[in-house]
């Protein structure tokens, strides 16, 4: 079975300098730099991190790509066949604060998954309930939703990152048990949805920090995780890194 699998998210992070900076203090340290761990920059610094990266065992991730395929007028948006062109691994689709902040619904997620998967790029579905939706106890419902787009998706080709929103970057975590049972309800919903035998990789995403990473990947069912703030500074994402590859 593939190594647990962490990926930093930088969001809406970041300039050259300091990030050329953060990524060589990254890449010399041997905690970080290994195999299933990657990096997701803003746009402008894909291309720049690929080059940084290069040599190393640390992967290029998107935090988006169109869901147009192919070339043409399409002012502002960065295809999937581009973000392979310059070494991409994987893409998050349909991250929280792009459905919050941009109305991304099932139907464009779904076109951004086929355009990833047609990219040859491994597409992160990103999943979570609201507050209010977990209080009126309707997360399962709304989790089984969004994973709906998965429908005939190979789950040997895609990843789930489950990030409860009332857990990003708020210092909330979700709890213990609350994780472990959202994570084995995905991937026995993914086996139905997708029908097949075969289990999805699921990440656990949301406050994920130096001191809780180790008790959140022990979970069985967590297979890595997805990680914002804490990626942004190499002890932090170290700690995490660490204790990713400590419970392969
Ligand atoms: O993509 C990452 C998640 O949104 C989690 O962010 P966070 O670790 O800052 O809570």
């Amino acid at each position: 079975m593939a190594g647990k699998l962490v990926i930093g998210n930088w969001k809406m992070n970041g300039r050259r300098v300091a990030s050329e900076t953060l990524v060589a203090a990254m890449l010399a340290d041997p905690r970080i730099n290994r195999p299933n761990v990657g990096m997701a920059p803003p746009a402008p610094y894909l291309a720049l991190l690929a080059g940084w990266l290069e040599g190393s065992h640390v992967a290029v991730c998107a935090q988006d790509a169109s869901r147009f395929a192919k070339d043409g007028a399409f002012t502002g948006d960065v295809s999937a066949a581009m973000l392979a062109d310059i070494g991409c691994q994987y893409v998050l689709v349909g991250h929280s604060e792009r459905r919050q902040y941009h109305g991304e619904s099932n139907e464009v997620l779904r076109a951004k998954l086929a355009n990833v998967l047609e990219a040859g790029l491994v597409p992160v579905l990103c999943v979570g309930e609201t507050l209010t939706e977990r209080e009126e106890g309707r997360h399962r419902d709304v989790i089984r939703h969004q994973l709906s787009v998965l429908e005939g998706v190979d789950p040997r080709r895609c990843v789930v990152a489950y990030e409860p929103v009332w857990a990003i970057g708020t210092g909330k975590v979700a709890s213990l048990e609350q994780i472990a049972q959202m994570h084995a309800d995905i991937k026995s919903w993914c086996l139905q949805i997708q029908k097949t035998d075969v289990t999805i990789r699921t990440l656990y995403g949301g406050s994920v920090k130096a001191d809780n990473a180790e008790a959140i990947l022990s979970i069985d069912d967590v297979d890595g995780a997805l990680v914002g703030g804490a990626s942004l500074e190499v002890e932090s994402f170290a700690m995490i890194c660490m204790a990713a590859d400590k419970l392969v």
